[in-house]
């Protein structure tokens, strides 16, 4: 193609995305701001040929809804025939016939590029109806007398035999350029660069449950988002949709805003669809205002599913003496063991345990009790709020205690799940260890294979990952890097004396290196960390945010780096990092932040695996 003809091209295309928009925007826009999706066209497919389903066309676009622009058909990302542009395996009819695939670049609301993909060696001279050429600004029929458009099946085709894998890369110029630049707090819609591995996963339908595992940015947060968009779009086929609401469960609260913007772009703002970390969740089951502080679980007891059964056989006996109990009602039966006649249990393991539970004012306030507590909230009152869930999307559920996927059961009403994680980055042993345990928790069927993997990792480069993966156990150490190339970590031995200007230096390097981006510092001792940067004049502009001449920087431990990312990242001090069980998950999470660019500061030995020179 010339650059003439792109140019001119491009010029079509910039029309029909106005032309789009306009028709698809007052129904998208609420009263939201700038989250709310603004009806961007994705992409465009050319078939072989003209064909009946598209009334003797050939060629249709995809968008983020339907639209019918004067016989220009654009079919949302969710109906089925979306999978000729995202090559998903689930096969529509047309999948078949796809002779060129076009893929919009936005840069914000503007369409700035486009990008085609030819995908048979049959593509007709034209692929694409060109409106500045080819459609005459005639006088336009009344609407009422244009004839309906033959309706697309919904339903998809039995899968083809083809060559299209879920492992091809599509959109690969697109997806390197979206990579390379700078990351923002909070996540983007992807929809343009969605990988066909990854669609597979967001189109399974609701009623499905299914575990997916991943290696750190392979993808897991945008299955979850653009899962949660699908599972409620109205243009998602019905037999792959629910009647109530999506609960999309994280592990802080810098991950509800790190991921609530792409899922409000990607619905319209739809409030079927709720973002709540766990510790959210439990404070609004128990309409607390201030997160309850210290350590998720001090022993295995506090988060053990007993407790459940407990909280559940406890609530009869305490109605038989308080007409309406409350929370406290409960939790103080329990610490007495219930009464002589009922005890709660005769296990003397679990007695000296109810009996050492603290007071309920100290129990409220304390983040290993809060899963107990909201357990007994739960049972006893539910909060309107969180009914009519009937899918639950957990992400980090590695995270997730025995208790806190009771908890979840008990929310779930039609017990339909996707959990997503990663075993490597668990941060406590008083979380299950296996997936196949959390699947017998939870008691459901779960599709085959059990356990579904995205292999791919997008967000960090490959000298990153090699250097994070030592911490692995050798048969998940291979790397499989989307990006191969950038910098080497940087490991840099410090004294005490030196490490505060070896903090300082590097944030201020690394604020330069990427003057649009995010830096940040991981650190098991967030407040000696904080004060190195006061002392060297930043100030705090919020809670873990701090800044200078105009630029940022995030301060925060390993576990409130859960599920997020930055471009560059200086972890200090990892042998302070908290271990579990000898695994070194909260240093792995940290190691594997950056997009860009790992810097490592040290004082002490580097734990051993670390040291290996790979
Ligand atoms: N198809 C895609 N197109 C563009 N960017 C993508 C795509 N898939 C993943 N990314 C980007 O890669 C980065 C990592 O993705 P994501 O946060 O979903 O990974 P993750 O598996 O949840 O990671 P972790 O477990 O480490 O938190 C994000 O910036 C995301 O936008």
């Amino acid at each position: 193609m010339t650059l003439n003809q792109k140019s001119l091209d491009l010029e079509d295309e910039r029309t029909t995305q106005k032309r789009y928009r306009s028709k698809v925007r007052p129904k998208s826009v609420g009263t939201r701001g700038p989250a709310v999706s603004y009806g961007a066209l994705l992409g465009r497919i050319a078939l072989r040929g003209p064909n009946e389903l598209l009334g003797g066309h050939g060629d249709f676009y995809i968008g983020e809804s339907y639209a019918n622009l004067d016989g220009v058909r654009v079919f949302s990302w969710a109906a089925p025939v979306a999978c000729t542009f995202f090559r998903g395996s689930q096969h529509h009819e047309l999948c078949h016939e796809v002779a060129l695939i076009r893929a919009f670049e936005h840069q914000g609301e503007n369409l700035v590029d486009f990008h085609d993909e030819p995908m048979s060696d049959q593509v007709p001279a034209e692929p694409f109806r060109k409106r500045t050429l080819r459609v005459p600004a005639a006088p336009r029929r009344p609407a009422k007398l244009r004839p309906p458009a033959p309706p697309m099946p919904r339903q998809p085709a039995p899968p083809v035999a083809e060559t299209i894998t879920t492992t091809t890369v599509r959109a690969e110029a697109m997806l390197r350029a979206q990579l390379a630049a700078p990351r923002t707090r909070s996540l983007a819609p992807v929809l343009a660069t969605l990988q066909p591995d990854q669609y597979d996963l967001v189109t399974v339908p609701a009623m499905d449950s299914m575990i997916i595992e991943g290696q750190p940015g392979t993808g897991k947060t945008i299955v979850a988002s653009h899962r949660a968009a699908y599972l409620v779009s109205r243009d998602t086929p019905p037999e792959n949709t629910l009647d109530g609401s999506v609960l999309v469960v994280g592990p802080t609260a810098a991950y509800s805003h790190h991921v609530r913007d792409v899922i409000n772009r990607l619905t319209g703002g739809s409030d079927r669809v709720r973002v709540l970390s766990l510790p959210e969740l439990m404070m609004t089951i128990l309409d607390m205002e201030k997160p309850p502080a210290g350590e998720i679980s001090r022993t295995s007891q506090d988060v053990d599913e007993n407790l459940a059964r407990f909280v559940r056989a406890a609530i009869p006996h305490v109605r038989k003496k308080v007409l309406h109990p409350g929370c406290i009602d409960v939790y103080n039966h329990l610490r007495r063991n219930g009464t002589g006649d009922h005890p709660v249990t005769r296990d003397p393991k679990w007695m000296g345990y109810l009996y050492g539970l603290p007071t309920a004012s100290d129990a409220l306030a304390q983040r290993a009790h809060t899963p107990l507590m909201a357990t007994i909230q739960w049972e006893i009152q539910k909060p309107p709020t969180l009914t009519g869930v009937e899918h639950i999307i957990v992400d980090e559920a590695q995270d997730v205690t025995a208790l806190e996927w009771h908890l979840l059961a008990s929310i779930n009403e039609a017990d339909a799940w996707t959990v997503i994680g990663d075993l490597n980055q668990r941060r406590s042993d008083h979380t299950k260890a296996t997936w196949q345990e959390v699947v017998g928790l939870l008691d459901i069927p779960v599709g085959d294979p059990p356990i579904r993997r995205l292999e791919r990792g997008y967000r960090s480069t490959r000298p990153i990952l090699e250097y994070a993966n030592r911490l692995l156990p050798a048969a998940d150490r291979s790397v499989l890097a989307f990006q191969q190339d950038g910098p080497q970590p940087v490991v840099e031995k410090c004294s005490r004396t030196t490490l505060d200007t070896a903090l300082v230096s590097q944030v201020k390097r690394l604020n330069a290196a990427y003057p649009k981006g995010t830096v940040a510092v991981i650190t098991a001792d967030p407040e000696a960390a904080e004060t190195r940067l006061r002392r060297a004049g930043w100030a705090r502009v919020r809670a873990g945010v701090w800044e200078r001449t105009q630029r940022e920087v995030t301060v925060t431990h390993p576990d409130g780096a859960r599920g997020l990312e930055f471009d560059g990242v200086v972890v200090v001090e990892p042998a302070d990092f908290p271990q579990n069980l000898g695994r070194q998950g909260p240093l792995y999470t940290a190691l594997t932040r950056p997009n860009r660019e790992l810097v490592v500061l040290h004082t002490k030995p580097l734990p051993d695996k670390l040291r290996v020179v790979s």
